[in-house]
């Protein structure tokens, strides 16, 4: 009998001292990674029920590969606590997503383990081929693995890259993470091929009498079970999307047995060209709360584990619980409104709404380029759409809302959810260049709302256009102002002058009118409520500036083709010269930390728009001490 100690996690620095156990210490980590990982989020919130589901996937992959010679790329990289705790920043975790803490998602600044700095979903694949490209080219033997959750396989990206993979000769694994979930529910065709691969696995292994060879295990029976009508009669599965791609399909395994994934990698580390796994895995896998309501668990702030979430004691609405609820009420009121959501449907505030109107209801997967087209189309033939969507992601569909939106005049209102700083998420995620990159497209109305009440007015605003409009509302709260339950409207590029005073207007945009009434009242200074982004209020700014020594325009987003500069660019348009002071958030990209805490950091909370302010008043009285 050899003598065995079981290791503990404080043993592991790095995947060197992991690669130095016998296979047999690998459950004894996974149980205490997952304990850990369990504990540490609940402290400091974070990712939870994916990162709980891919504690043994990432002990295996670090175990068999000789990372980070071997590059890993996380897909999203919500998932990679266990990697990170396995790659020397355990003692990090106590700081997960804190301003000047570890990175909620992989950073190549962060470690030389973090391959490829991911966030925005469905880039792996991409990434990793590039790679294993390169690696290819130079006659070296390193593996590029991309590991892919079945919600981002349902981006457009990961279906272009492996449509490229074939032929590169490149050493591309791809790892398909497969939980039956995304945020929410998996949707669409892909799911079901994912479904009838695993029913299909069953089916063949049953008829072999041999589970444990093709490790079915029970999130497989699970699986199967959706499957068993279309089972009736098949005596052969199908060969997978994945090998009609050009990809050696190797599957479906359990994501939970260390054996059969170490043996599997093993086998897979050895094979050439482009292969492609498939691990079934379950989501909160070790917390029966998380597996139970993995939606729940997928991002949570700070709460007791032996009490799991308690449910919330009601609390004042948040922008996109404001949302959620115009939407409902104006669907109620015409029948043509469709609400899409690329995936984000709790987090955009959908859930009641998907509730009500399912046949009005469309989440579309990962998939943001297509949401907007498939908007586009549904207005072409009468509808009303209304997508929801993140500043950040509405990145990704750019091209869409110009070519098939703005430039067909098209009436497709974009709701955009987390504009401006968005906290624990960081830069990846700050919706930082919304204004900039709308507000050179014509025929777009831009509105943002400085509380819940005009939120909501500016909602039925856009949708009461006959062009595209965009809706821009911070994460979180508001200030709190009541809202008025009617689906009134406000004309059109009119701002408001919320306080009068002299020598000095702040025109403030959306969330900045907090602290610039703050601001202005300390300074005595004029605040205007510009409301409308696009069309600018032009004539109340040539009149502030014609009756003010200083113009102060403060807005929650990149001060570089922002709002402020739309203000700027009317002044010139109509020749006007007054002193201009642009406040916004700077040329650079801003890491995680508390909103309030970012906003004092860039001088956008009220003591900062004040200090600035007076800086620049004193530079106008004594020019040559602000030169020196
Ligand atoms: C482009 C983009 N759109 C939306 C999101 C938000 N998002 C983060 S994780 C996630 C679900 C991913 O599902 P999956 O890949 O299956 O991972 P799991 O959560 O199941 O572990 C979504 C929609 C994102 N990160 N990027
Ligand atoms: C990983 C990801 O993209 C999402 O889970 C995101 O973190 C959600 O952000 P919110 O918490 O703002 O909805
Ligand atoms: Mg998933």
């Amino acid at each position: 009998m050899s003598n065995f100690t079981p290791p503990t996690l404080d043993q592991i620095h790095s995947p060197a001292d992991l690669r130095c156990l016998e296979r047999r210490a690998l459950p004894y980590l996974a149980t205490e990674l997952r304990q850990f990982i369990l504990h540490s989020v609940a402290r400091t919130g974070g990712h939870l029920s994916s990162n709980l589901g891919t504690v043994e996937l990432a002990l295996a992959l670090h175990y068999v590969f000789d990372t980070p010679r071997d590059r890993l790329v996380w897909d999203v990289g919500h998932q990679t606590y266990a990697h990170k705790i396995l790659t020397g920043r355990r003692a990090g975790m106590a700081h997960l997503r804190m301003k000047d803490g570890l990175s909620g998602f992989p950073k190549r600044s962060e470690s030389e383990y973090d391959a490829f700095g991911t966030a925005h979903s469905s880039t792996s694949i991409s990434a990793a081929l590039g790679m294993a490209t390169a690696f290819h080219r130079a006659g070296k033997r390193e593996r590029a693995i991309a590991v892919i959750g079945d919600g981002a396989l349902t981006g457009g990206m990961a279906f272009e890259a492996m449509n490229n993979a074939k032929n590169t000769g490149a050493n591309l694994v791809v790892v398909l993470n497969d939980n039956d979930m995304s945020i929410s529910p998996p949707v669409g065709a892909l799911q079901h091929h994912l479904a009838r691969i695993l029913s299909g696995h069953l089916y063949n292994s049953m008829r072999r009498g041999s589970e444990k060879v093709l490790g079915v295990a029970p999130p497989i029976l699970e699986f199967a079970k959706r499957w068993e009508e279309h089972m009736k009669g098949m005596m052969t599965p199908p060969a997978t999307l994945f090998e009609e791609f050009g990809f050696n399909y190797i599957g479906p395994i359990d994501g939970h047995d260390l054996d059969i994934l170490v043996s599997t990698l093993t086998n897979v580390r050895k094979l050439e060209g482009p292969q492609f796994l498939h691990v079934v895995t379950r989501k909160g896998k070790g917390y029966p709360p998380a597996e139970e309501d993995p939606i729940r668990y997928h991002g949570v702030t700070p709460f007791d584990p032996d009490q799991g979430i308690q449910p919330k004691v009601s609390s004042a609405p948040s922008y996109t619980d404001i949302f959620g609820q115009w939407l409902c009420d104006m669907a109620a009121t015409d029948a043509r409104l469709i609400g899409i959501t690329p995936a984000m449907c709790e987090g955009s505030g959908l859930t009641h709404f998907a509730q009500q109107y399912p046949e009005r209801y469309f989440d579309v997967g990962i998939a943001e380029q297509h949401a907007l087209t498939f908007a586009a189309g549904l207005a072409c033939e009468g509808m009303k759409p209304v997508i929801a969507i993140y500043s950040t992601f509405l990145q990704r569909a750019y091209d869409q809302l110009i070519h098939d939106i703005a430039l067909q005049n098209l009436p497709v209102v974009l709701a955009i959810d987390r504009a401006g700083l968005v906290g624990a998420d960081g830069a990846t995620h700050a919706g930082q260049f919304d204004l900039t990159y709308l507000r050179p497209l014509p025929n777009l109305t831009i509105m943002a709302p400085s509380d819940e009440n005009e939120c909501r007015q500016m909602l039925s605003t856009a949708f009461a256009l006959e062009g595209p409009s965009a809706v821009r509302y911070p994460r979180g709260r508001g200030p709190g102002t009541p809202v008025d339950p009617s689906l009134s409207t406000l004309t059109i590029g009119k701002a408001e002058v919320r306080q009068r005073g002299k020598s000095v207007v702040l025109l403030a945009f959306g969330s900045m009118l907090a602290p610039a009434l703050e601001a202005g009242q300390r300074l005595q200074a004029t605040v205007v409520n510009m409301r409308f982004v696009k069309p600018l209020d032009e004539a109340l700014i040539l009149e502030m500036a014609l009756t003010h020594d200083l113009v102060v325009t403060v807005e929650e987003n990149a001060l570089m083709g922002g709002a402020g500069s739309a203000v700027g660019e009317c002044l010139a348009h109509h020749q006007i010269s007054v002193p201009l002071l642009h406040l916004g958030l700077p040329d650079h990209f801003i890491d995680q930390g508390e909103v309030c805490q970012l906003w004092q950091d860039c001088g956008l909370d009220a003591p900062g728009l004040e200090r600035q302010i007076r800086a620049r008043l004193q530079s106008l009285t004594h020019p040559n001490r602000a030169l020196g």
